[in-house]
């Protein structure tokens, strides 16, 4: 798993650290960890140049102990010092391995940018002399210490001007600027250095291979169709009958005993067609509503709750969900759905996607999967998981219908709502990785690849 923690808790995590260790320790292995990874970027030292850009904190400290270790490796080292004061052994140190302060301009030729200008105790938005700065170097590879200097740290949110890395390198634990759009746009790679910080839960998460693999359902040696749960479909319409396959096409992956249309008899004929193993409406342990719904969606929506079991709320439905509060159930909207949701723009939610995520799920009473470039998934209590696999090429109709069926398998196999949508959000993004190998795909091509993706997974 990986975990994002607050600006707070690695500040008291640091603070008892410290207490134990010499003093300037800390701060050593954060500089020899982000030493390394330059050098591991360069492909070596000698004759390389690296330009270090300094704040006045210790984000810059750890800049210029790392900019020592460079130097004493060969490369050419030099720093500029950004605000009125720096860290004084940081510069001590630098000077002492042969690196040189100074002074911002036209450079020539620059192998890597190191942007210590600040870290988790800056303000959002670069001032002006470090935006100057930046502009002499602009194309130059970035390796952001900590976080790229400007963004967020807590929130992701981006406000003014900021510092675009192709690598991060941050101590300890992520930080929630790293998951979360618009801030993990700018922090390209990640690199986490063990510091040895001692960190309580994390508020966010991401999930990784190995904790989808162990969250998979697999069926007991003595499992029969209904013991390992029943999903149900209520989505199409005689309108949007594409609507049905495709919910049915995520929903029939797999994980589930057994899958039922309950839906408009026009798509029904279409969905047997396509899926022969698909049967009549009857018993579900979870149901998937609202997709091409039209204006069925209130109805189906009151049918699927009468039945007590877990709820994908997705698209039409959406605008009923209020019918769910304070039951088991997922609800799916992307950024312009869950605008309406909360009454609200779609600007707004896109400038604060996890802080918008957790009200609605907060309101709502359910879990909230907010789709986008990286979904959150939000918790009542505010806990979310952020989904980092994916491709630009599943930004493709329909996707979001294969999504709200997979999640409703997973949610009929036993998995609890929050569990069910990050599981399931990974795997979408997961399977549109494997289907596009880099190139376009349809909405298909994502529950098609569902299965050799769960075979990958459930045999590790
Ligand atoms: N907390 C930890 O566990 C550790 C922290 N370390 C480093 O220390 C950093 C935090 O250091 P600090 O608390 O000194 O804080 P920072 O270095 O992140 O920034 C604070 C300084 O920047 C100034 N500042 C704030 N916003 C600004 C802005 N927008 N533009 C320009 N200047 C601004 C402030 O006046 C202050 O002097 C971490 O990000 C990390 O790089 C590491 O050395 C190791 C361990
Ligand atoms: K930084």
């Amino acid at each position: 798993m990986l975990r994002a923690h607050t600006v707070e808790q690695v500040r008291t995590a640091e603070a008892a650290l410290l207490a134990r260790l010499p003093e300037g320790a800390l701060m050593q292995r954060a500089a020899a960890g982000l030493a390394y990874a330059v050098l591991d970027l360069l492909g070596g030292g000698y004759g390389r140049r690296v330009l270090l850009l300094v704040g006045s904190g210790d984000n810059g400290g750890d800049a210029l102990h790392a900019g020592a270790v460079l130097a004493r490796r060969g490369v050419q080292v030099e720093a500029w010092l950004l605000s009125s004061s720096a860290h004084e052994g940081g510069v001590a140190a630098l000077r002492g391995a042969g690196g040189r302060i100074g002074t911002p301009g036209p450079t020539g030729r620059l192998d890597v940018v190191v942007d210590g200008i600040v870290g988790i105790g800056g303000r959002p938005g670069l001032r002006p002399d470090a935006v100057a700065a930046l502009a002499h170097v602009a194309g130059v590879p970035v390796v952001a210490v900590d976080t790229p200097s400007g963004v967020d740290v807590d929130t992701g949110e981006i406000s003014g001007s900021h510092v675009t890395a192709d690598l991060t390198v941050t101590f300890g634990t992520h930080k929630v600027c790293h998951l979360v759009d618009p801030a993990a746009q700018a922090c390209g790679a990640l690199q986490l250095v063990d510091i040895g910080l001692d960190l309580p839960e994390a508020p966010v998460e991401a999930l990784q291979a190995a904790d989808v693999a162990a969250l998979l359902p697999r069926p007991a040696a003595d499992a029969h169709k209904y013991t390992r749960g029943v999903v149900g479909v209520r989505s199409g319409s005689a309108a949007y009958p594409g609507a049905a396959l495709l919910s049915v096409a995520g929903a029939a992956c797999g994980l589930a005993g057994m899958v039922r249309y309950d839906g408009d008899p026009a798509a029904l004929d279409l969905v047997r067609a396509a899926h022969p193993e698909v049967v009549g409406p009857g018993r579900v342990q979870a149901w998937v509503v609202g997709s091409g719904s039209d204006d069925g969606a209130e109805d189906a929506l009151r049918a699927a709750v009468a039945d007590g079991v877990p709820i994908v709320v997705d698209a039409d439905a959406l605008a009923f969900a209020r019918l769910t509060r304070g039951r088991p159930a997922v609800l799916t909207p992307h950024a312009g759905e869950l605008a309406r949701l909360l009454g609200v723009e779609r600007a707004d939610v896109e400038a604060r996607w996890l802080e918008h995520a957790r009200r609605a799920a907060r309101e709502h009473d359910a879990v909230v999967l907010l789709k986008g470039r990286h979904t959150v998934v939000a918790r009542p209590d505010g806990r979310a998981r952020v989904t980092t696999t994916g491709t630009p090429w599943l930004a493709t109709a329909g996707a979001g219908d294969v999504l709200g069926g997979l999640v409703g398998a997973l949610l009929a196999t036993g998995l609890d709502p929050f569990d069910a949508a990050s599981v399931g959000s990974w795997l979408h993004g997961a399977a549109a990785t494997l289907a596009a190998q880099d190139g376009p795909i349809v909405a298909s091509d994502v529950a098609a690849a569902l299965p050799d993706l769960l075979a990958t997974l459930t045999t590790r």
